[in-house]
């Protein structure tokens, strides 16, 4: 193992009924809140209301911002900056999923910053300070309640981005299984496919004397496999909801790269660069791209892939070769997600190869992609035909 430091500043309150918290978690009465969600569906499910309620038991001013979308936007992250900055904002509420999380996290930091936000994205000028955010979350697939990180699309340059600050890890987060139950089906596949991808990210690592860490990784994804189906059949379970949510936290909030290098995260760079130019939820790009990048890695060495068809799809070993096992569990990957519904091809998001020579460049936006594997230009080709 390497040596770590592991701190992990946020509150995290799970279970039904937690949203009674959220005035002592705001810690003072009578903030001014900026309340931060998307398209509407926390007024159609309640979980609008249910904050509403708690802001006025904490004699909070209330402000909103509605409307982020989906792959969140340079231009909805400043139109919340100009509300902070115009009304003098001293809290932020994101409450959604990770979209709404990681604009509110773009909208903390560019609140206390002079300059166009995209500085702090691209690293062109440092993240200094922040205003405190709370989230309250309605969708399990990203982490981002529970980590430092967010992803931004500036849709004048085309780039989708990845960046983070230890200043907007959430000061609290509330997962309430229930607030998940209307997360309809194709978003609760992506979901599944996002948290397995983020489990998967960090089991790429290539440190030696990890078994603890690949244990809880090849856990969570066992979970994972066995209990997506039931939640897809049950999407009002709040077992399997709440299985789900704690699978998808857990994923991504650090644990998972305790004394490890961090893992791979290549995959998630090309889905990036790839969701930059046709907009395509995350996770079903993740959904396209990871089986063929396993596909990729396992030619030159099968080792660790091999450990994933034998430990967590219970791929048999015997009289096959390493690299004969490692296909075997790249191909119950994909299957796996397949039989969810998830999308197994560009062409299902009606993507062919013509922009992959800017997907490309888009993908190296930032040196250095893929750590267990430092990919170049002509591997992110290879996956991206492989993908077609
Ligand atoms: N910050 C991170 O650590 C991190 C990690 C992975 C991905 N991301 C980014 O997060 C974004 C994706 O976030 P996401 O997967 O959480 O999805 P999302 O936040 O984009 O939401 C997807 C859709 O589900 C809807 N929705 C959310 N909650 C709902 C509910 N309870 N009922 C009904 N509909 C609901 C939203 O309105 C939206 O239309 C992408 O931009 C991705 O790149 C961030």
């Amino acid at each position: 193992m390497n040596t770590f430091l592991q701190n992990n500043p946020t509150r995290l309150l799970f279970g039904e009924g937690q949203i009674q918290k959220l005035p002592e978690e705001l810690g003072q009465k009578g903030l001014k809140v900026l309340v931060v969600y998307g398209g509407g569906s926390i007024k159609r499910n309640g979980v609008y209301n249910d904050v509403i309620r708690e802001l006025k038991n904490a004699e909070a001013s209330v402000f909103e911002l509605s409307g982020v979308e989906p792959n969140p936007r340079l231009s909805t992250v400043q139109r919340g900056i100009d509300i902070c900055k115009s009304e003098g904002i001293d809290f932020l509420l994101a409450v959604g999923g990770g979209s709404v999380i990681d604009c509110t996290k773009a909208i903390a930091v560019g609140a206390k910053y002079d300059g166009n936000p995209w500085d702090l994205i691209t690293q062109q000028a440092p993240i200094e300070s922040a205003l405190p955010i709370g989230t309250v979350l309605t969708l399990a697939a990203t982490g981002s309640e529970m980590n430092p990180v967010s992803v931004i699309t500036n849709w004048v340059t085309k780039d989708k981005l990845g960046w983070e600050s230890p200043l907007v890890f959430p000061t609290f987060s509330i997962l309430d299984p229930t607030y998940t139950y209307s997360v309809p089906r194709n978003q609760t596949v992506y979901g599944i496919v996002d948290s397995m991808s983020h489990a998967l990210e960090h089991y790429f690592h290539r440190t030696e004397n990890t078994p603890v860490i690949d244990g809880f990784i090849e856990s969570i994804l066992r979970t994972a496999i066995d209990n997506g189906p039931k939640l897809l059949n049950q999407l009002d379970s709040y077992k399997y909801r709440e299985t789900m949510m704690y699978i998808s936290t857990t994923a991504f909030n650090g644990t998972l790269m305790n004394g490890t290098d961090g893992g791979d995260w290549a995959t998630h760079r090309i889905e990036h660069a790839i969701s930059a130019i046709y907009d395509i939820p995350h996770g079903g790009g993740l959904a396209i791209l990871f089986p063929n990048w396993l596909e990729h890695v396992l030619e030159e060495d099968p080792s660790r892939v091999k450990q994933l068809a034998t430990n967590v799809f219970g791929i048999e070993e015997e009289g096959k070769s390493d690299k004969e096992v490692a296909r075997e569990g790249a191909k119950a990957l994909r299957d796996f997600w397949n039989s969810l519904g998830a999308p197994s091809r560009l062409a299902d998001y009606n993507i062919d190869d013509k922009q992959f020579d800017s997907i490309t460049v888009k993908t190296f936006i930032k040196p250095g992609v893929g750590t267990y594997k430092e990919l170049d230009a002509e591997s992110v080709m290879d996956i991206l035909k492989r993908s077609l």
